[in-house]
This record gives structure tokens, sequence and C-alpha cells, in this order.
């Protein structure tokens, strides 16, 4: 990158979707998420979008309240998030800022726009921190990225990274999670665990309007086997929230296939997601655990999260510094 302003920091800003910071905040947080079209059109076109989120919000807070209770109260996504913008500015060097822009929660691109503006920065690599491609995640997110931009800092001047899900470093980080995941089950029992991936459904529309995600998605999960080694794999998609029709297979009904076929260890890999957050600590470890030991899968367990494993944080500088050195 050509440096117009030696001295002025760059901003190294991760997207993110966001999560309540207080059970209070669970209903402006779903309603921001159901008022958003490029997630999800809810019936009766635009006009009716707003009316409709703050109907569906009300009744969902009070069933996902008690989710986000039951980790804490709030979501870890922004701390993670946070982590992970920091350890990679950290290893780009002094130069770089981290900033984290969230959709749906604080802190929205707004706020950190502003807050980049003031800080003095000129230039900002913007990474979405899906690997997988859909419009309803990076694309949103993106989206409003760009407006914020234009509204609070017109002079920033920025590259965005959106996918990255066959960066080597990513696959290699991910790949040491799943070794990891293996390691909590007995030598013994070790080469029968079943791999099975999930990865966030997207309802099939998106798929069939000509979305990667799922390509990129399953590009994924050979790139971590091809590390691995020679084991059994499946895929499964998990976290469905309305009567549309969803990708499939639902990671539930993988998971009741293995019972069915008599497999006694699984391990679970969350795929789409780089941190721990609702989905893990409480779809995964508490609802899909409780229904697989019931099923007959007497040991389930899942890969830990990426967070601020150290590979991971240097894969991601790599794909920064690729970035910047294509913009020079
Ligand atoms: C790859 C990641 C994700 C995809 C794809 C995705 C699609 C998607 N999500 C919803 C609806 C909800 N998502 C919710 C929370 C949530 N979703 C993701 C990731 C993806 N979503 C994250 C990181 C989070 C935040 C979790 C946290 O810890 O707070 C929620 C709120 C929680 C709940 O009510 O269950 C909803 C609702 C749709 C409709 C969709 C595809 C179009
Ligand atoms: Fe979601
Ligand atoms: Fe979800």
């Amino acid at each position: 990158m050509k440096d117009e302003n030696p001295g002025s920091p760059i901003g190294i800003v991760l997207l993110n979707m966001g999560g309540p910071d207080s059970l209070e905040a669970v209903k402006p947080f779903l309603y921001n998420l159901f008022a958003d079209r490029d997630l999800i059109q809810l019936p009766l076109g635009a006009l009716l979008q707003k009316p409709f989120a703050r109907l569906i919000s009300h009744f969902r807070a009070k069933k996902v309240v008690e989710n986000y209770r039951a980790i804490g109260g709030k979501t870890p996504l922004l701390h993670w998030t946070q982590r992970q913008a920091e350890g990679i500015a950290a290893r780009l060097g002094a130069t770089y800022r981290p900033y984290v822009a969230m959709r749906y929660w604080h802190p929205r691109a707004d706020e950190t726009l502003a807050q980049m503006a003031a800080d003095g920065v000129q230039r900002a690599v913007v990474l979405s921190m899906y690997p997988h491609y859909t419009g309803a995640t990076t694309g949103s997110s993106v989206k409003d990225f760009q407006r914020a931009a234009a509204a609070k800092h017109p002079a920033l001047k920025y590259r965005v990274i959106e996918q990255w899900y066959d960066w080597p470093g990513y696959l290699d980080a991910l790949a040491q999670c799943v070794r990891a995941g293996l390691e909590k089950f007995s030598e013994d029992l070790r080469p029968q665990v079943q791999i099975l991936f999930s990865a966030h459904a997207l309802p099939q529309k998106f798929i069939d309007r000509g979305d990667p995600y799922l390509e990129h998605v399953l590009d994924t999960a050979r790139g971590v086997m091809k590390r691995i080694g020679n084991r059994s794999w499946r895929m499964g998609f998990q976290s469905r929230s309305g009567p549309v029709k969803w990708m499939e297979p639902d990671t539930v009904e993988v998971i009741d296939q293995l019972a069915a076929e008599g497999r006694p260890a699984v391990l679970l890999v969350p795929i789409s997601f780089v941190s721990d957050h609702i989905e893990t600590l409480h779809e995964i470890d508490i609802e899909y655990r409780e229904h697989a030991r019931a099923q007959g899968i007497v040991h389930f367990e899942r890969s830990p999260s990426l967070n601020e494993q150290p590979e991971f944080l240097a894969g991601m500088a790599d794909l920064v510094s690729n970035e910047l050195e294509n913009w020079r």
C-alpha cells in the first residue's frame, strides 16, 4: 500500500454479528437482527419488516433470554472478537490499530468509524470474521460498514477481505482444533471417533440464488481433513430459526443417523464460527450434547473454538499482510 500518511495509524477492523452484552439487550439485539432484510425477509414486504421484527423479537426474546442466562448472561462474542483484533494488529506492528464493528449490537459500525476518525486512522483493512461468503452475513456487514464509513468517516480508504475459507493459516489452525478435540477421547476410543462438521444453516434460497456458502464450507472441511488424514467425516447445518426451507442435513438429523449406526463417539467441529458464542456454548454444548447422549452416543465432544489460538491469529495476520501487499 502506498504510504501517503506515514505515521498515521492503519486500522484493522473485524466485522462480526454481535450479540447481547446483558439480558436486557437480548430483545433490542434480536430486533436489529430481524429488521435486516439482507439476513431475513419477513412476509408482506419491506414496509412491514420493522413491525414484524418488533413482534418476533418480543416472542423470541422470552425463550432466548434463558439461553443467554445459561451461558453467563451475555455472549462472549465481543470479548473474543476484540481479542482477535488485538492479536492480529499486534502481530502486524505498532502502526496497526485494532477495531471491531458489529452488525446487530455494540460497537456498531457507526460508533467504530467515528472512533477511527477521532484516532486519525486514514486507511484500514476490513476483515469479515465469517470465513464463508453469503450475503446474509458478510454481505450485510460489509454494506453496513460502507454506509457507516460514508456517513462518519468519508475520507477513510479501506480494503475489505470478504472470504478466506481456503486460507492455509485458517485450515492449519482449524485442523489443530480438531486434533485437540480428538484428544478429549481416550486413546482406545480415538480411532472410532466420527467427525461431524457443523456449519450454520442458511435458508436454501441463498444457495439457490448463487451464494457460494455451501461450496466454501465443504472446501474448508476437505482442507481440514487433508491435514487430519484418513478418517470419515460428515457435515450438518445447525441453528435453523424460522419456517422456511433450510440447507440440509440438519446437524441433529446427522447425530440421529450416527446414533442409529451405533457410533459410540462423535466429535462435533463447529466450522462457520471462529469464536465461542451462544451457538457453541448453548446449542452444541448443552442441547446437542444432551440429545446425543439420549440417542445413545455416550462420548460426545466439541472441538475447541479458534478464539485466540496463536496459530489462528498468526494466520489471520498473514491474510491481512497479503491484502496490504496487494494494495501496495
Ligand atoms: C456463519 C455464521 C452465521 C450465519 C450463516 C447465520 C445465519 C443466520 N442467523 C439467523 C438468525 C439468528 N442468528 C442469531 C445469532 C447469531 N448468529 C451468528 C452467526 C451466523 N448466523 C452469530 C455469531 C450469532 C450471535 C450469537 C451470540 O452469541 O449472541 C440469532 C440470535 C440468537 C437466537 O435467537 O437464536 C438469530 C435469531 C438467520 C435467520 C440466519 C440466516 C439467514
Ligand atoms: Fe445467526
Ligand atoms: Fe443462529
